[in-house]
């Protein structure tokens, strides 16, 4: 189980006055749940990634993850693909592991699994961005994370590459058990990959609904029943509508 309670996390300004970026935040979720976070732009969900990474300590609050031994147990996405440069493709996934024979194995079988089979010892930037992001995901998962957080993993790609990836990542998720905390502002990218959406209210953040998606998978953003629901939810909670990516062609309102 990881639960999170943040009662205040906040930032020094230049002006003085500290920035309230979370507060009275609370997310449970349990083992191998794929939870969603939306919300605004600006309203803290890299900041909530962080602090549930221990990336970011300054909070008054707690996060705990039931079984995890250190941040070992934690995986990692973020918008960039973060690759070394100067290190080939199975170099830059092994960073996290070391090289033991298990872990080269477990590598190898991922990138192949992700299509990367013909590419293990080619560097970085002779990869399409798409091919950079599958890199990225086998480094999240070859470390058999408990959980892994996610934050906009696959913003600005095309459609058919994003949904390549979606479909990539649900189906390592499914097999590693993993929990996943998900950060999007993409509403409909949500319902298709999640278990359950929690919506964060705008600065300060926190949850201000839950919604179990109970739709079968495989899912993917344009389906009907995720477009229905999406329709379904916004006729139900407008507010929700704001600052959010919710249009078949990626505008905002904002
Ligand atoms: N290091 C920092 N110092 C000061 N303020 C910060 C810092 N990082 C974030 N903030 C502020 O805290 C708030 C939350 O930022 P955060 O990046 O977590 O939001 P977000 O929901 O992830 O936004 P986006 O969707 O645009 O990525 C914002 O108002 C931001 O300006």
């Amino acid at each position: 189980m990881l639960d999170i309670v943040i009662d205040r996390k906040s930032y020094p300004d230049r002006g003085g006055v500290p920035h309230l970026a979370l507060a009275g935040l609370q997310l449970r979720a349990a083992p191998g749940e794929f939870v969603c976070v939306v919300g605004p732009s600006g309203c803290g969900k890299s900041t909530l990634l962080n602090v549930v990474g221990g990336l970011d300590r300054d909070v008054d609050g707690r996060v705990q993850l039931a079984g995890a031994d250190s941040a070992r147990d934690i995986g990692f996405m973020f918008q960039e693909p973060r690759l070394m440069p100067w290190l080939t493709v199975l170099e830059n996934v092994l960073l996290v592991t070391g090289p033991s024979p298990a872990a080269k194995l477990r590598a190898r079988e991922l990138l192949a699994a992700m299509g990367l089979g013909d590419v293990l010892d080619a560097f970085p930037g002779r990869l399409s961005g798409g091919m950079q992001r599958r890199v990225a995901l086998a480094r999240a998962f070859v470390i058999e994370p408990k959980l892994l957080l996610m934050d906009e993993p696959f913003v600005s790609l095309d459609v058919p590459t994003a949904n390549r990836l979606r479909a990539m990542l649900v189906e390592q998720w499914q097999r590693s058990g993993a929990t996943v905390l998900f950060v999007t502002h993409d509403l409909r990218e949500a319902l298709a990959l999640a278990d359950r959406v929690c919506f964060l209210s705008r600065s300060p953040g926190r949850v201000v609904l839950e919604l179990p998606v109970a739709l079968p998978r495989p899912r993917l953003p344009d389906d009907a029943a995720v477009q229905a629901l999406q329709a379904n939810l916004l006729a139900q909670h407008p507010e929700l509508l704001a600052g959010l990516t919710t249009f078949p062609d990626g505008t905002t309102d904002e």
